[in-house]
């Protein structure tokens, strides 16, 4: 390293002082989304950012997606599957392969990574310790044809009901970064299929979260012309919802970002995982780069 480079690191580590000592102590929820995954030197930048968060002392919990990695699995065995309201509909087979891929393949490639960089990472799923209770997903839609509202039947795909952060609570207080897929039991003795963000949000609203990351595949949430929307209200996301601009996967997300905040999340932000380091821009400098949502 030259002597320039050498000092423009020095610089770069000295303005993150502040952001070091804001956060230290704090929780921060990042979900890392399946679209954002598949590229191995970004996976191992994920990790060295998240490793580096506990390095300073932050509570880093990981909660991962996986929907195009179970969507590969599906068609290898000859599953169909598709999607309404942005949530795969699961049948019991579905919800099998969705464990397999998101509690094993998944999950344990995220803490492998996390665990070269020299940090520990325990993977877990939401039956893990009890942290994490579902029941059956009510979700609705509006007919456009009708405007009658349908309650949609998704099969296995749950919504959090319950959150004990015991487990979760002990963690924080260890070396260990917790790395946790989507699944969840219910009352009922089924595993149910949760959306990846949804997840995410229940876990950050349970541990009043400092703040939450969504890491996809895109700049942020984007207007009509494509472009990078920096501050979003609450309401004009719903707005965003109901005329379309906001569509497919990104729904879950945003309605996810306004329950958050309505759960005493400080900070939720939507940014791209497909660029190197990005938790750590979003963390450790003044102007982050995904979309900030706002009351
Ligand atoms: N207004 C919008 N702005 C940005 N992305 C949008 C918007 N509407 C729909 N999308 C879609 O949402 C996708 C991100 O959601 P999703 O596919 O579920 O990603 P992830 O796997 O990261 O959760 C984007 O790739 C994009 O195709
Ligand atoms: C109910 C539902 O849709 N579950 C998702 C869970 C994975 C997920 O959400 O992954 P991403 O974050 O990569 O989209 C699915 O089956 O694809």
């Amino acid at each position: 390293m030259s002597a320039s480079e050498s000092e423009t690191q020095a610089r770069l580590l000295a303005q993150a002082l502040p952001y070091m000592q804001r956060y230290e102590n704090k929780t921060i929820v990042v979900k890392y989304g399946g679209h954002a995954m598949g590229d191995a030197e970004l996976g191992k930048a994920f990790a060295s950012d998240i490793a580096l968060l506990k390095q300073f002392g932050v509570n880093p919990i990981v909660v991962h997606g996986g929907g195009p990695q179970i969507g590969a699995m599906l068609s290898k065995m000859g599953i169909e599957s598709k999607f309404e309201g942005g949530l795969r509909v699961t049948d019991q087979k579905t919800v099998e392969i969705v464990e397999m891929v998101l509690a094993g393949s998944i999950n344990k490639e995220i803490v492998a990574l996390i665990n070269q960089t020299g940090e520990w990472a325990i993977g877990l799923c939401g039956k893990d310790g009890n942290m994490v209770f579902a029941e059956k997903a009510k979700k609705t839609v509006v007919d456009p044809d009708s405007n009658i509202e349908r309650v949609l039947d998704l099969g296995f795909v749950g919504e959090v009901v319950e959150v004990d952060r015991t487990l979760l609570d002990l963690l924080a207080k260890s070396e260990m970064i917790p790395v946790i897929a989507p699944v969840a039991p219910g009352r009922d003795g089924h595993t149910y299929n949760i959306n990846a963000d949804t997840f995410a949000g229940a876990i950050a609203g349970a541990l009043r979260a400092d703040r939450l990351l969504f890491l996809t595949d895109v700049p942020g949430v984007l207007n009509r012309n494509g472009e990078l929307i920096k501050e979003l209200s609450v309401s004009e996301a719903r707005a965003l919802i109901k005329d379309g601009t906001i569509s497919g996967g990104m729904i879950p997300k945003v309605e996810t970002c306004i329950e958050a905040i309505n759960a005493g999340v400080q900070g939720v932000v939507i940014l791209n995982g497909k660029t190197a380091h990005s938790v750590l821009l979003e963390i450790f400098t003044e102007h982050g780069a995904g979309t900030l949502i706002v009351p």
